[in-house]
């Protein structure tokens, strides 16, 4: 029985390469595997995948001309490979920077290694949380319109810099006082550093993603456009429904509950290890002799 075994799979078998595989070809198959994915993921989720679409289909056009050897449609397309390779590049420099961004902002150590929730790695505290989500809630009952940025590890200078500075401890109150209709800084976001509104009337980039429903206006464009070029957690209140929305990573989820706001907002609560030693280090050369 065994031979007879033995025969069937030399007879199958006996000419199959089965090459070594050693522990580290293992470990550069999940390597390229994430990375792969990582990158499929990140040509979905922004305009590359239209990109791609396009360059499939012209490679299409081009096998065809390839099979039917017609030649000049090959010679303008080998002249102009090197130009699309550049106006690609410059075409997606905001995507391309956030991706290198996201790539320096992730620490794999620290998903590992759990990290101390204490008051030193603290972003924000429990009373701004609250008031964020109750300031939220009570503007969306009575239809006051709102755009807040909570900012992360991504310093949001250069959009603090296009609306008034404020520098004032975040509140309930403070909140709903700002978004007031027909006051002077009810137009615009708010940013939120830390415990701090640091400046209201903001400009924020409004996003092109072309999948954003119709019925959405700008307030919430320019919520997801903030949250495609930053780590920010957006907050969005709707004048027009009441509905409170929340942005973050590029994706908006809208008409969240008390509940929703306050699990995002305490996921984002506190700094990971990184992020705090970024901190420090930058304030000790603030202070360096
Ligand atoms: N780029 C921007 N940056 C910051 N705030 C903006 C920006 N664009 C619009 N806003 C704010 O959104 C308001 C206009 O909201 P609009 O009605 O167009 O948006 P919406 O998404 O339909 O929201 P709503 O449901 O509240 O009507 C503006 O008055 C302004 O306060």
């Amino acid at each position: 029985m065994e031979a007879r075994i033995a025969a069937f799979f030399g007879r199958y078998l006996g000419d199959l390469y089965l090459p070594h595989i050693r522990f580290i070809d293992v470990i550069e198959i999940v390597i390229v595997a994430v990375v792969i994915y990582e990158i499929m993921l990140w040509i979905k989720n922004t305009k590359a995948w239209m990109l791609l679409r396009g360059l499939l289909t012209l490679a299409g056009f081009i096998l065809i001309a390839a099979v039917f050897k017609m030649h000049t449609i090959l010679f303008l397309a080998k002249g102009c490979i090197n130009v699309l390779a550049t106006a690609a590049v410059i075409v997606f420099q905001p995507e391309l920077r956030r991706a290198l961004e996201k790539l320096g902002e992730k620490n794999f150590f620290s998903n590992l290694v759990p990290f101390e929730r204490n008051k030193e790695n603290q972003r924000f505290s429990d009373e701004t949380l609250e008031s964020l989500v109750h300031a939220a809630f009570e503007m969306g009952s009575v239809c006051t319109g709102a755009l807040i940025v909570v900012e992360q590890a991504i310093h949001l200078t250069e959009y603090e810099l296009t609306g008034i500075e404020l520098d004032c401890k975040v509140s309930e109150q403070v909140l709903i006082n700002i978004f007031e209709h027909n006051t002077p800084l009810h137009d615009g976001a708010v940013i939120v550093r830390g415990d701090r509104i640091t400046s209201a009337t903001c400009y924020l980039p409004l996003s092109d993603n072309m999948q954003i429903s119709k019925e959405l206006g700008t307030r919430h464009r320019a919520a997801l456009g903030m949250s495609e070029v930053s780590d920010a957690l957006i907050i969005v209140v709707s004048e027009e429904t009441g509905q409170v929305s929340v942005a973050m990573g590029g994706q908006l989820a809208r008409g969240v509950s008390e509940e929703y706001l306050m699990t995002r907002l305490s996921q984002i609560q506190y700094c990971t290890s990184d992020v705090k030693k970024f901190t420090r280090w930058k304030g000790r050369q603030k202070h360096e002799e």
